[in-house]
């Protein structure tokens, strides 16, 4: 039971979670690998195969949608999950009153759901670094505006624990026959 966990990260935060979920599965005994979506052409030699990408104004990274896509009649043959990494900060509900992870899950999660067939998809909390270099023109632009700045609080906000035991239940489910 050979595991891909593909990501597309923009800033790093992402990749550190897939690294994070691959040592999990590997920890529980199965082979695990995490690799960025554009290094993977192939995926025979994997068996399950757990999907993450950042969250950007509310969609995925465009390269785990187009990930998806692409290889949408492998992955719908193998156990799938799809994680994203998003909200900054620490606040459980926001301003309308919703559940913040909930209200971070990426527009494209319900085409891919339909498309898939995931066993599980999970948002996690995020990691921002005002100071690391803006990527692309909107954040140059927009890194600035005071009203970004409030929804991009800066800091790691990400869950290792919540991580962790999602790898777990993850590998619990494989182990037990997939
Ligand atoms: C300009 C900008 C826009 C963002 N938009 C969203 C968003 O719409 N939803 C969300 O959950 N997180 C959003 N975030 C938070 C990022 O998803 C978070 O920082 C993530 O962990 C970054 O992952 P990466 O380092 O792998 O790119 C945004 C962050 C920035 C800087």
């Amino acid at each position: 039971m050979n595991v891909l966990v593909a990501y597309a990260t923009r800033h790093g935060a992402t990749a550190g979670i897939a690294e994070r979920i691959a040592g999990a599965l590997r920890g529980a005994g199965l082979p695990a690998e995490a690799r960025p979506v554009d290094d993977v052409r192939d995926l025979a030699p994997y068996d399950a195969v757990v999907l993450g990408g950042a969250a950007y104004m509310f969609h995925w990274l465009k390269d785990a949608t187009v990930f998806a896509r692409r290889h949408r009649e492998e992955l719908a043959d193998r156990p799938v999950w799809l994680f994203s990494s998003g909200p900054l900060g620490t606040d459980r509900v926001d301003a309308e009153g919703e559940d913040v992870l909930e209200a971070a899950r990426p527009k494209e999660f319900d085409e891919l759901t339909a498309l898939l067939h995931p066993r599980g998809e999970q948002v996690f909390r995020g990691a921002y670094d005002p100071d690391a270099p803006p990527i692309g023109l909107a954040e140059r632009l927009t890194r600035h505006l005071p009203a970004a700045q409030e929804a991009t609080p800066a800091g790691d906000f990400r869950d290792w624990p919540a991580i962790d035991a999602w790898a777990e239940g993850i590998a619990a489910e494989l182990r037990s026959g997939g």
